[in-house]
């Protein structure tokens, strides 16, 4: 639309649908979110945006992040370098993406735009066992980048033990064993919508992909402190465990053959109410320091959930975590713009964690050290 039929925007108004400089805005991931709901069916963007019972927790999870102030370093002429390894991988950033279910629903293309997007910026990506393209599919879209699967239990051990060695011979660097997910949480919205995969997507890793299963609250998907060191024995790779919120349960992972802990409430889509990221991520930390991995190096941890900006992310390196992952937001990239668009999402949130980094003399992820942050002492802890 151009010329003297084009309305002047107000200030602050949002470009309508059809004007041609309506830039998807990636850094802005409110409006991104905004944006992804247009384009997405009604329950596709509830089961991508909810979470369990009442939400509190989703809610709650961004600002917890906010609950941490920096304390900037000066006078220390910093530009800063994103490069860092996770178990021993090199990457290009250490914010990665989370593994986050059924992204055919987002885009065609699905995982496999998610894994070349990744791939483009160097940073790592987890890939759902409840994908809509099988293991090796993904890994075949990318393969010289490195990339980690996630693997639910399945009905059948010898279906799961067979994934995980899929996995491993499709060059997956790691195994992630997702333990927060006994149960599927009680999500209202998808409840409410009674959601099922759409038709004409299969779940690629199940035994009969073209079922088209709801998500059932009675499928019980529990692993045990033995499954972390039969699985990395199975596939041949280190195992990560996540969903991990407790220092007691970190050690007992760690000690059971778990090469590194990841901190997460899987979204506040399973307890509602439960601890945030960003407040359980020091006692972890503290938890596991000393552990040692099974192959003698130090124990990694890392940490998802409600990360929004660069400054989130920097807390939680200062925090002590390696590597921070990012769920909806790569979500709401896919569904706007494909690849390019998680691309966008991942590429914008580091360079803003760069300019975090340069701004409060921090050079490299391990210079980010906790006496870089502290608790503000006036909001609720
Ligand atoms: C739509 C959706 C699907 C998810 N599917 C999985 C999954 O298949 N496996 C898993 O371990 N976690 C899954 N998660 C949890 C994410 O890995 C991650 O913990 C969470 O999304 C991080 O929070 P954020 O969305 O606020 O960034 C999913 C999350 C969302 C939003
Ligand atoms: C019975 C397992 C279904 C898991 C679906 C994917 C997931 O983790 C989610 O949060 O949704």
């Amino acid at each position: 639309m151009t010329g003297l039929t084009q309305r002047r925007r107000e200030p602050g108004e949002e470009p309508r649908p059809d004007d041609p400089d309506r830039e998807p805005p990636y850094l802005d991931l409110d409006r991104l979110e905004a944006r992804a709901r247009e384009v997405l069916a009604p329950p596709v963007y509830d089961y991508y945006a909810g979470g369990a019972e009442t939400e509190s927790s989703v809610q709650e999870a961004p600002q917890a992040w906010r609950s941490w102030r920096l304390r900037p370093r000066v006078l220390r002429a910093t530009q800063a370098d994103l490069a860092t390894t996770l178990l021993g991988t090199p990457v290009g950033t250490p914010i990665g993406i989370a593994p986050w279910a059924y992204q055919g629903m987002a885009h065609p293309d699905g995982e496999l735009a998610t894994r070349r997007a990744a791939a483009r910026v160097g940073a790592l990506m987890t890939v759902s066992t409840s994908a809509t393209h099988s293991v090796e599919e993904v890994a075949a879209a990318a393969p010289d980048a490195p990339a980690w699967f996630q693997l639910y239990r399945q009905h059948s051990p010898e279906h799961t033990a067979d994934l995980a060695r899929r996995a491993g011979a499709a060059g997956y660097r790691a195994l992630v064993l997702t333990v927060d997910l006994p149960v599927l949480g009680r999500r209202r919205r998808d409840l409410r919508n009674d959601f099922a995969l759409p038709a004409g997507l299969r779940m690629a890793n199940h035994p009969a992909p073209d079922d088209r299963p709801a998500l059932s609250a009675n499928a019980s998907t529990s692993w045990t402190f033995d499954d972390i060191a039969r699985f990395a024995e199975i596939s041949d790779l280190p195992v990560v465990v996540k969903g991990v919120l407790r220092g007691d349960d970190a050690v007992a992972c760690a000690r059971a053959g778990a090469s590194a802990i990841w901190v997460s409430t899987h979204g506040g889509r399973q307890v509602d109410l439960v601890v945030p990221s960003a407040h359980a991520l020091p006692e972890v930390v503290d938890a596991v320091r000393g552990e040692v991995a099974p192959d003698g190096s130090d124990v990694e941890v890392y940490v998802d959930g409600g990360v929004r900006a660069g400054s989130d992310a920097l807390v939680a390196l200062a925090l002590g975590a390696r590597a921070v992952f990012l769920g909806r937001p790569t979500a709401w990239g896919l569904a706007v713009g494909g690849a390019d668009g998680v691309a966008a999402v991942l590429t914008g949130l580091s360079e803003e964690l760069a300019h975090a980094m340069t701004l409060c003399g921090v050079a490299t992820p391990h210079d980010a050290t906790p006496d870089l942050v502290v608790r503000a002492g006036w909001l609720p802890r």
